[in-house]
């Protein structure tokens, strides 16, 4: 049992400079995509948390040689990929839908599992592709069997990834290395998360891998080798939004310093939500610095690019000066936890309210009260606590060892930055 976490309260605007490690999205990416290439390859300045560690860990256990370099770097060194393996996914999203395909690659039974939530994560969509790509697999979601082949026919296959784009991710990142390549169609409702396909096409066209992408919910992956190459791996902006928030719920200012100029990550769009909010954005050669107003403006946003940015933004809502609406997001009762019954019952549970609608939260912002704030072991609603903390006394968050998913060290680097001397 961890112990609860006494979320500080800002005694005044927090003025901070925050360094953010690598971005979880690009750091598994890359560990993948290395696996497969024709030659080893270097990842400097990835992210080093649980969930990036889980597909360090995946990939040994498939074969993969990933060691330790200077300053918290992998040098991968790929070669045929093999079972038998048992593969831990944790929660994470990202291993337990990128891998799979990969896997199919390798000769041997391989067992996937995770954390008991992680079972209740969509993922058959991943499971009936691969089993139309010609892969023999046993179970619809965690636990579940591959009994690989040493490679996998591929071909076309059209999917519902309506509910996590990670299944679209997933089967193109691989798609390459089966032996006619792979179309997939997405078929279904809107497709959530396309800045995180843009990243997979993005860093596969990066790799040498030839990507067609040209028709609408339509991929087409043509068959050949994954160029190595070396990553320098971007700071993880939706990583990076808790700390932006602390200088718009407090009035402060808060630089990120490396924030890139052009990037696919989906955190990126929180620039244009504080901006809508009321916060002045800037970004410049110091990196993107943020500036809280004197009141913070409620708004009404269409979250469904960017749903990992919810938790944040809903915990700005809470404590701005009107009413929000967040729409476009269904698909995050599928995340972590379902993030929208979380984020109405915390909220409400220190005397807000926030309601859920069918595709989002309704939140109105009332005086909120000292209590507990449950993290659901979901690293966002442990970092969302942490912003409410900021203005409310008396915020306990219940297990604020979640953020290791994503952020190590989060409480050293949250007390550091109210600490720190301003910009
Ligand atoms: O491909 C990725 O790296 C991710 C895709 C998104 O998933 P969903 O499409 O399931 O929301 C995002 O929310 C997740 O944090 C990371
Ligand atoms: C949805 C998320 O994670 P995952 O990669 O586990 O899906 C997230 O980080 O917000």
């Amino acid at each position: 049992m961890t112990q609860p976490w006494p979320a500080p309260t800002a005694d005044g605007p927090v003025r901070a400079v925050v360094r953010v490690p690598g971005s979880k999205s690009i750091t598994n990416r890359a560990l993948l995509l290395a696996a497969l290439a024709d030659g080893p390859a270097v990842l400097r300045t990835p992210l080093r948390s649980r969930d990036t560690e889980l597909m360090a860990r995946a990939l040994r256990t498939l074969g993969v040689g990933v060691a330790d370099g200077p300053a918290g770097a992998w040098s991968v060194a790929p070669g045929p990929l093999r079972g038998p393996a048992e593969v831990d996914c944790g929660l994470a999203g990202t291993v337990m839908r990128f891998v799979p395909p990969a896997a199919a690659l390798a000769e041997g039974t391989m067992r996937f599992d995770g954390d008991a939530r992680a079972r209740e994560r969509p993922m058959s969509t991943v499971l009936d592709a691969l089993r139309a790509l010609g892969a023999e697999v046993d179970g619809d979601r965690l636990p579940f069997t591959l009994h690989g082949r040493g490679g996998l026919p591929g071909g076309e296959v059209a999917i519902d990834a309506s509910a996590s784009s990670q299944f679209v991710s997933g089967l193109l990142l691989s798609g390459a290395r089966f032996e006619r390549g792979l179309v997939v169609r997405h078929e279904g409702g809107a497709l959530p998360s396309l800045p995180h396909i843009e990243m997979t096409v993005e860093m596969l066209r990066a790799q040498g891998v030839e990507v067609d992408d040209g028709e609408p919910n339509t991929w087409r992956v043509a068959p050949g080798p994954v160029k190595a190459r070396d990553w320098d791996i971007e700071p993880d902006l939706s990583n990076a939004t808790p700390f932006l928030a602390a200088a718009a719920v407090t009035g402060g200012e808060v630089t990120v310093p490396g924030w890139p100029t052009t990037t696919t990550q989906a955190g990126d769009a929180i620039r244009g939500i504080l901006a809508d909010m009321g916060c002045v954005v800037e970004r410049d050669e110091r990196g993107l610095t943020v500036r809280g107003p004197e009141r913070l403006a409620g708004l009404d946003v269409d979250l469904h690019d960017v749903g990992e940015l919810t938790p944040t933004v809903a915990a700005l809502a809470a404590l701005a000066d009107g009413p929000s609406r967040l729409r476009g997001i269904a698909h995050l009762r599928g995340h972590e936890t379902d993030r929208l019954a979380a984020l109405a019952a915390e909220v409400n549970g220190l005397g807000g309210d926030v309601a859920e609608t069918a595709d989002g939260l309704v939140v109105r912002p009332r005086p909120l009260r000292a209590g507990g704030w449950r993290a659901y072991a979901d690293h966002r609603m442990a970092t969302a606590g942490a912003i409410v903390g900021l203005v409310v006394p008396g915020v306990e968050v219940d297990d604020i060892g979640a953020t290791s998913k994503t952020i190590p060290d989060f409480p050293a680097r949250w007390t550091a930055m109210l600490g720190a001397e301003g910009p």
